[in-house]
């Protein structure tokens, strides 16, 4: 179950922009972004942890196919500070995803679902979203 904002609909096709603003909760252990066609065929599980599943200042990122988990890619960077106002850009082509991060940070997710457009959008976790763009 969901806990935090959930988008359906959106309709964002390769090539164009997610933007997410949010606020990272004081103390923040861990947060989701899930992005996808709905909520058990997430093309992107993005999923910073501050400590957390026994990782700590690691981003987490996985795929979930017909509600099963793919397998978890971890990334270097760790551009987030509990506590503080964020944003993050999201693009993506039928190979890859492109996720965007503060200080210019940037990496890629393959798009392990082929999927042509993003449709969900669902927050969990330490995160609240102050606005979403779709440009
Ligand atoms: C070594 C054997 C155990 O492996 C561990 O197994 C855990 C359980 O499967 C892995 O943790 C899961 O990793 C998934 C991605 O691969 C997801 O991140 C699972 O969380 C799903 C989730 C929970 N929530 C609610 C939530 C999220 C954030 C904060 C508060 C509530 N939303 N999505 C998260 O529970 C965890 O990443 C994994 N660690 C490793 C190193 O493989």
């Amino acid at each position: 179950m969901s806990c935090g904002i959930v988008c359906t609909n959106m309709g964002v096709k390769a090539g164009k922009r997610i933007g997410v603003k949010g606020e990272i909760a004081a103390g923040a252990k861990s947060f989701v972004l899930n992005l996808g066609k709905d909520q058990a065929n997430v093309v992107l599980h993005f999923n910073p942890r501050f400590d957390a599943h026994g990782d700590v200042r690691t981003i987490v990122c996985n795929s979930m196919d017909k509600g099963e988990w793919g397998a978890e890619q971890r990334e270097s960077a760790f551009p987030f500070q509990e506590g503080t106002n964020v944003e993050m850009f999201i693009t993506h082509d039928p190979s890859n995803l492109t996720i965007a991060l503060p200080n210019n940070h940037q990496f890629k997710f393959p798009n392990r679902l082929g999927l042509q457009v993003i449709d969900f959008l669902n927050a969990e976790g330490d995160f609240t979203i102050k606005s979403i763009q779709l440009e």
